[in-house]
């Protein structure tokens, strides 16, 4: 190319960036049909025609250029995407385009996992409405029992009956589903004393009822409530019982129940964790005696009325739930984060830092110590961002960022066998343009991921 033509080129692309950055968009448009290859080129000022469209709230360039196929990930000097520009300056309406989960034909949107409200994480959606109260009420549990709107979920080893389906699109994408019951299929496993009922709650209206229906008609058309049941029933048996066709229990709960929907997800996040606290508890920790289940499986009473656990309220006799901080830790740079790999991690995967916190300690104490002791690594303020229940078995996972105040990385070598220091960027490529050639993020399912999306969706060059 000579000097002539490749300063016709530049001021080409500079009519062109100049057209984005005001908006004009038949210019844009012109320009695009003769010169395609400009889409994605930054000017002197390293911004592409997509940052320039999102800084100055032109939305109707900015989806012009993704239906056109523009990279919508790259990232001008201070690391800062599109998405980031029209977040930084308030053009919402941008930011939501270029956020969501894809438009016809381009690629995918910069927040996988849309399906997610903002800081809710997967098992953390509350579907059934707890109903609390009710759980002492001996005769209503009783009657829900045998009604037959009443839903009834069957978990066998811990793991829930579900139905696969092999998905539409392309790949193998598995649709799962967890297997419904009515009373009349699974009342003759009630009755067995082996067998675990525990109340869950009752569905939410979607429509407040109207005002027209009279009292006895709202009692009389209640919404269903849902029970879960462990039995130690032979799995192969219990299977049979489905109508339906494809049904099993996952054998591995790690993976396997993040193919539930968000709603399915949040049921079995709340049963899984009760029933494997009956599991583990099935004796008085306090005396050893035999105990009872209560209070619809929110409670067990020792039976040996002599027992200290009888005497006042013993935490003991309520199911028990784990926290564990797991947190980004954050460069002094603002713009390299820490990730860790465990030995059993599967190639490539690399992640938050996590572990459980210690009685008498803080959370912000917990982060402390636990990068510390995991990666050599000194943190200084922590903040708290969201958090999500672990029904593996109980644990809840309390998601931070926190801000290192030393850089050397020293793994224990035990729990952690490597951590490093990612530049922002990497993790764009491996999150949102699935570039796996230098690592792997867990999937979009653990809060690890999502607290790296959180880092990286955050104005932290602003
Ligand atoms: N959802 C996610 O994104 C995600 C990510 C990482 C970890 N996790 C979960 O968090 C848990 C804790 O993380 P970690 O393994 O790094 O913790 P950790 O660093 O504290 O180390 C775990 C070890 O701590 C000991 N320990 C102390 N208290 C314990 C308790 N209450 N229960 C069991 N072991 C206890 C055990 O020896 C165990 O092997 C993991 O088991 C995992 O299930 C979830
Ligand atoms: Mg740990
Ligand atoms: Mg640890
Ligand atoms: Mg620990
Ligand atoms: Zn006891």
């Amino acid at each position: 190319m000579t000097s002539l033509q490749l300063s016709a080129k530049e001021e080409m692309l500079e009519k062109f960036l100049d057209a984005a950055a005001r908006g004009d968009l038949s210019q844009v448009s012109t320009v695009l049909s003769n010169v395609p290859s400009l889409l994605n080129e930054t000017g002197h000022s390293g911004w592409t025609a997509l940052m320039l469209a999102a800084r100055n709230g032109h939305h109707h360039v900015a989806e012009k250029l993704l239906l056109l196929g523009c990279d919508r990930f790259s990232v001008n000097s201070s690391s800062q995407t599109a998405y980031d520009i029209a977040k930084f300056w308030g053009h919402r309406h941008i930011a939501g385009l270029l956020g969501r989960a894809g438009l016809p034909g381009v690629l995918p949107g910069v927040l996988p996992g849309a399906d997610l409200h903002p800081h809710e994480n997967y098992f953390s959606r509350e579907t059934l409405d707890r109903q609390s109260g009710k759980r002492t009420d001996k005769v209503w549990l009783e009657a829900k029992q045998s009604d037959s709107e009443t839903v009834y979920l069957l978990f066998s080893n811990l793991s829930p009956m579900v139905r696969t389906q092999q998905g539409g699109g392309s790949e193998a994408q598995t649709d799962m589903k967890l297997c419904r019951f009515r009373y009349e299929e699974v009342k003759d496993l009630l009755l067995k004393p082996s067998t675990v009922t525990i109340f869950l709650g009752m569905e939410k209206t979607k429509n407040p009822s109207s005002s027209s229906s009279s009292e006895k008609t709202e009692s009389l058309s209640e919404p269903p409530v849902w029970f879960a049941i462990n039995t130690d029933e032979d799995a192969a048996a219990l299977l049979e019982r489905c109508r339906e066709k494809n049904c099993s229990f996952p054998r591995s709960p790690n993976r396997d129940l993040l193919k539930l929907s968000e709603e399915e997800a949040g049921v079995v996040a709340q049963a899984r964790s009760v029933l494997a606290w009956h599991s583990r508890y099935s004796f008085c920790p306090t005396c050893g005696g035999a105990t009872k289940m209560e209070e619809g499986g929110y409670k067990r009473s020792c039976l040996n009325s002599g027992c200290r656990s009888l005497q006042g309220v013993h935490n003991t006799c309520y199911p028990r739930v784990d926290p564990v901080v797991i947190m980004l830790v954050i460069h002094p740079d603002g713009n390299q984060c820490l990730l860790g790999r465990k030995k059993v991690f599967p190639v490539g995967m690399f992640s938050c830092l996590a572990g459980f916190v210690e009685p008498g300690e803080t959370l912000e104490e917990a982060v402390r110590r636990e990068t510390e002791e995991e990666s050599g690594v000194k943190v200084g303020p922590v903040q708290y961002v969201s958090c999500q229940p672990w029904p593996m078995p109980s644990n809840l996972m309390v998601g931070c960022l926190a801000a290192a105040v030393s850089t050397d990385i020293k793994v224990d070598g035990n729990e952690i066998e490597e951590a490093r220091w990612f530049p922002r960027q990497q993790l764009i490529d491996s999150l949102f343009r699935g570039d796996r050639s230098v690592f792997v993020v867990p999937p979009r399912q653990t809060i690890a991921h999502q607290l790296v999306r959180h880092w990286i969706c955050m104005n932290s060059n602003l």
